[in-house]
């Protein structure tokens, strides 16, 4: 089970690879997974946003966490996985974290519930019961994605409770990490790519970033840098990497991101589920050019 002072270091949401049928990959997802493992990552989160959690079913999350378990035995190597279990539902939500807890997950990733727009103490009370099944929760702020903002008082008060080990911050800016890192609080991990380093500065203890599929070495590095406080360093090797996050995220992710992977042969097609769709024709050109570089 993940313990707050793990949520340190780069965790990389994985995508969900699917045939062209839209059928899941799991051939795919091994060696996609083996090649991601080959690099010193805290962990993967599977299931979340990059693994286009509103379109895959729970029998399958349990495959691909079956999968991600088989190939890390094969390699002998142990990293902690977490997964997507948040949805609007307080006790659908609460079901899949007992289940999660079954299949031996590390954590959970809870994301505000979305589309219903709750009210803050209904959002409390949803991530008082999630806590409560006893498998760690990541809360996930995501506004962009849920349509509800939580406010910096109702974030503090989910942070207090206890089974929550820290916040995936996604809400779109330093806004809330700068409002919470003055009082004691548990870690906070950058959900938001483009504002990694800024984040860092301010005390992110690292980040869950759908661009540390791409040059994730150089993900890690720029957490390292930071790390050890050396904050130009960091910022100097982040900025390089600035082209890549704006492209993977110029549309919806995932779909660039599986357009570039599938590119690689990592995974064999870039499908993704309806009504998620392929990336442009003008975008295959510019991720086209990236590869070259
Ligand atoms: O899958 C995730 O977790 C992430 N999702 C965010 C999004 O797609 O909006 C981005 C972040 O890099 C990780």
């Amino acid at each position: 089970m993940l313990r707050e002072e793990d949520l340190k270091g780069i965790y990389v949401p994985v995508v969900t690879p699917f045939l062209s049928d839209e059928a899941l990959d799991l051939d795919s997802y091994r060696n996609y997974l083996g090649q991601l493992l080959r690099h010193d990552v805290q962990g993967l989160v599977i299931n979340g946003t990059t693994g286009e959690s509103p379109t895959v079913s729970w029998n399958e999350v349990v495959e691909l966490v079956q999968a991600a378990k088989s190939v890390m035995n094969a390699r002998g190597q142990r990293i902690p996985l977490i997964i997507g279990a948040g949805t609007s539902h307080t006790r659908t939500t609460v079901e899949r974290i007992e289940l999660a807890g079954q299949i031996g997950v590390d954590a959970v990733l809870v994301v505000t519930p979305y589309y219903s727009r709750p009210s803050q103490e209904g959002i409390l009370e949803h991530f008082r019961r999630a806590a409560q099944v006893g498998v760690p929760v990541i809360a996930y702020e995501i506004p962009s994605r849920t349509g509800i903002r939580l406010s910096v008082d109702t974030v503090r008060r989910i942070m207090e409770i206890p089974g929550v080990i820290g916040l995936k911050d996604s809400s779109g800016g330093v806004e809330l990490l700068s409002s919470l890192s003055s009082h004691d609080r548990k870690p906070v991990l950058c959900g938001e790519d483009l504002y990694f380093h800024d984040m860092l500065r301010l005390g992110a203890s690292g980040g869950m970033l759908a661009s540390a599929n791409i040059r994730t070495d150089a993900f890690i590095d720029v957490f390292r840098y930071a790390d050890r406080g050396d904050f130009i360093k960091a910022e100097q090797l982040f900025d390089s990497l600035i082209p890549i996050i704006q492209l993977l995220f110029q549309e919806s992710n995932p779909s660039p991101l599986k357009w570039l992977l599938a590119q690689q042969g990592i995974i064999e097609s870039d499908t993704v589920r309806l009504p998620m769709g392929p990336v442009t024709k003008g975008l295959q050109v510019q991720l086209a050019q990236l590869l070259r570089h």
